[in-house]
């Protein structure tokens, strides 16, 4: 499989973000996107899972000769959780797991996979920060998707989880997964492509 995105240009409002944008990853590949504060990182996540339409060009999946929407193979960790404060660690991960029907982790397995069995009882609500990015973490391995869309992941992990994190993205990577992620931190393993959104402001004539 390959994700390729085409000419992409990304608009706010009236302001264009980034334009003229071309990538292409395969099975196994991690990319990562950096730029500073506000320059779009999260908005060409959000174009690329299908959240929001860009003002030009087109992304999508492709296997063989078939081209379809990337959100038909995608997780998205976007900068929330994603989880209900008032549902326990548990009933959110099974949540999730009944909405996806493709099983890879039961909701404890996956727990345990981010070093957090014995939690599972607990409010959402109450976890630490790094807590809650690692119940989030787990959601990715309740079912597999080949593209892992990723926003600021170790946002609030400490040294051994992130550490927990590169070591869950290399075997994701080894199912021939692949990762998009936006970062301000290198997130440990090797990448094989890089955007640096800077590179793609609008030209003067065009803004
Ligand atoms: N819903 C919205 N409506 C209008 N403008 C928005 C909206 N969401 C974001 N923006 C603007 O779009 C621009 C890009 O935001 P985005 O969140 O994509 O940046 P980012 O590169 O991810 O930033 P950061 O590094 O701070 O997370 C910013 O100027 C932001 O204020």
């Amino acid at each position: 499989m390959e994700i390729t995105a085409i000419d992409l240009s990304a608009k706010r409002g009236e302001e264009v973000l980034f334009q003229h944008l071309h990538f292409t990853i395969h099975d196994r590949e991690l990319l990562t996107i950096t730029g500073p504060n506000g320059i779009g990182k999260s908005t060409l996540l959000r174009i690329i899972a299908g959240f929001l339409p860009a003002n030009e060009g087109e992304v999508a999946a492709q296997e063989g000769d078939q081209r379809f929407p990337v959100a038909l193979v995608s997780h998205y960790l976007g900068s929330q959780n994603a989880m209900k404060t008032h549902l326990t660690v548990l009933q959110n991960l099974e949540f999730w797991s009944n909405f996806d029907s493709a099983q890879l982790l039961s909701p404890m397995e996956a727990l345990d996979q981010v070093e957090l069995s014995g939690i599972e009882h607990l409010p959402f609500g109450v976890l630490s920060t790094g807590q809650k990015r690692r119940v989030a973490i787990a959601r990715l391995l309740l079912s597999h998707q080949p593209l892992w869309l990723l926003d600021e992941p170790t946002s609030g992990l400490d040294k051994h989880a992130s550490a927990i994190f590169a070591k869950i993205m290399e075997e994701h990577r080894n199912r021939s997964g692949m990762i998009i992620a936006a970062t301000h931190l290198p997130l440990g393993i090797e990448e094989n492509r890089h955007i640096l959104l800077d590179e793609y402001l609008p030209d003067f004539e065009d803004s």
